[in-house]
């Protein structure tokens, strides 16, 4: 690792409380940032945000700075620091971030044993994929601050769930002006321990062993930590009073698995937003231009995951009716082909995988596109897929009248029927055991 630049990992964040996955973001990160060959990790540094955030739910930053030092105990590079939770008020990142750098440059300098060949350490900031989607929050992050964060410092982004942070990158100019300065780590273990899920399963009574470490179970319950009175901290006293900040917690909760649409007005009183019609769930984005109207993203179902066909009947049936002949016909009726589906918002990537034939679809809601039905029977049609509700309605216009399938998702099944005229499939697909427990812990409220 001679002639590397060493680097310091910073994570801002609330830490209520830390989790096994939080101290994963830096191992992978680590390890990412040494397979660039430029890079040497020499410290890690976790920073609980301070009780001033206002965060639903958020103990006392001296619990959080107690939890995340017991659980940082194993690590030899890992450590907690006080600062941002000390200052008399919230801080905003940046600051936090030019606290560290400056302080690390200070000891550097000062220190008297350097090899003269070294390199000043640099700093950046590590965060999960959901971190990186609030800075297109309106009024959330100043740009001239996420300017500073990605072009000064850097930034280290652990993937999380369906988010699919290369994507951020692509639709931010700022973003892509420093790509270079960007490093996304592909998280392989799909780990979504959260949080707000862990306070969830302790108010219930419920077991988060293997979540959190043993001893950071324990002192939750010896200061008897999260409880129902607990999660009310910082609730508003209204349901109908937002605050930005309020805002931004939820975005970054439930971007996860957001689509666009409803506009409701909003009006402005004692700097706080109050809305006589918003309900949960759903994410609000303040108005940059007169802070007089949210646009509000709603929380729909989330078709995300690797998908396994569990039944389907008269397939065959709607095949001979579209004129596929009987070879195909005998052989898609032996299958089971899995959907892998990816889902950011309104973005679609259905895979229909199976070992005869792969079928891939690509699209936005509500967005005509051309359909190349190849290898299916093989024609074309104009296809467009829009919401009605929570169900993914396709309409297929062709050489075929009335084409076209819904999906919809059930409990935890997703259900596809196809039809045309009068001739209709039915398929039901469950999830495997490990995503079924990924979706759970990320979006069932
Ligand atoms: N499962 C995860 N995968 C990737 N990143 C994560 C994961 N959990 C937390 N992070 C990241 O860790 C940092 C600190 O997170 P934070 O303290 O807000 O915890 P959280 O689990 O996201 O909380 P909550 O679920 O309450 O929103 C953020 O950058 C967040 O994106
Ligand atoms: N403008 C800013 O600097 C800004 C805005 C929103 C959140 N943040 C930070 O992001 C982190 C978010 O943490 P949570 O996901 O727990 O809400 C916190 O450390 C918070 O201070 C910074």
């Amino acid at each position: 690792m001679a002639g590397r630049i060493p680097l310091v990992l910073l994570a801002c964040g609330s830490f209520n409380p830390i989790t096994h996955q939080h101290m994963r973001l830096f191992e992978l990160a680590r390890d990412h940032m040494h397979q660039t060959g430029v890079y040497r990790v020499v410290a890690g540094i976790v920073s609980p945000v301070g009780d001033d955030y206002g965060k639903q739910g958020l103990v006392a930053s001296k619990h959080r700075l107690a939890m995340a030092r017991l659980a940082l105990q194993s690590s030899d590079w890992v450590s907690v620091d006080d600062w941002e939770s000390q200052q008399a008020d919230w801080t905003e990142t940046v600051v936090t971030m030019r606290y560290h750098y400056n302080r690390i440059a200070a000891q550097y300098h000062n220190s008297k044993n350097l090899p003269t060949s070294s390199d000043a350490p640099q700093l950046k900031l590590l965060c999960g994929a959901d971190f990186m989607d609030t800075f297109k929050v309106p009024d959330l992050w100043r740009d001239d601050h996420v300017e500073e964060v990605v072009g000064r410092f850097g930034l280290v982004c652990v993937s999380r769930g369906s988010l699919q942070p290369d994507r951020a990158i692509h639709e931010s100019d700022l973003l892509s002006r420093h790509q270079q300065n960007v490093f996304l780590v592909r998280e392989w273990v799909h780990n979504e321990i959260s949080a707000t899920e862990v306070r969830r399963a302790l108010r219930r009574g419920q077991s988060v062993k293997y979540l959190l470490p043993d001893s950071v179970i324990d002192y939750i319950k010896e200061h008897n930590l999260y409880t129902h009175n607990s999660e009310t901290k910082n609730k508003d006293s209204s349901d109908d009073v937002i605050t930005w900040r309020d805002i931004a917690s939820k975005f970054a909760m439930m971007a996860r698995n957001s689509r666009g649409g409803e506009t409701v007005s909003i009006t402005e009183k004692n700097k706080e937003f109050t809305s006589n019609r918003i309900k949960m769930p759903v994410v609000a984005i303040l108005s940059e231009q007169t802070h007089s109207s949210v646009e509000c993203l709603k929380m729909t179902a989330d078709y995300n995951g690797y998908w396994k066909m569990i039944s389907n009947e008269n397939f065959e049936e709607y095949l001979k009716a579209l004129d596929v002949n009987v070879a195909i016909r005998k052989i898609a009726t032996l299958l089971k082909p899995d959907k892998d589906i990816t889902q950011n918002g309104d973005h679609f990537i259905i895979k229909t995988l199976s070992t005869f034939r792969n079928y891939n679809m690509d699209f936005v809601v509500g967005e005509e596109f051309e359909e190349d039905l190849s290898g299916v029977d093989d024609r074309k049609c104009m296809t467009t897929i829009t919401w009605d509700g929570d169900k993914l309605v396709c309409v297929q216009k062709g050489e075929i009248e009335g084409r076209g399938w819904t999906h919809w998702i059930e409990r935890d099944e997703l259900h596809l029927v196809g039809q045309f005229s009068c001739i209709s499939f039915v398929m039901w697909y469950s999830l495997p055991g490990m995503i079924v427990l990924h979706r759970a812990a990320t979006y069932q409220k």
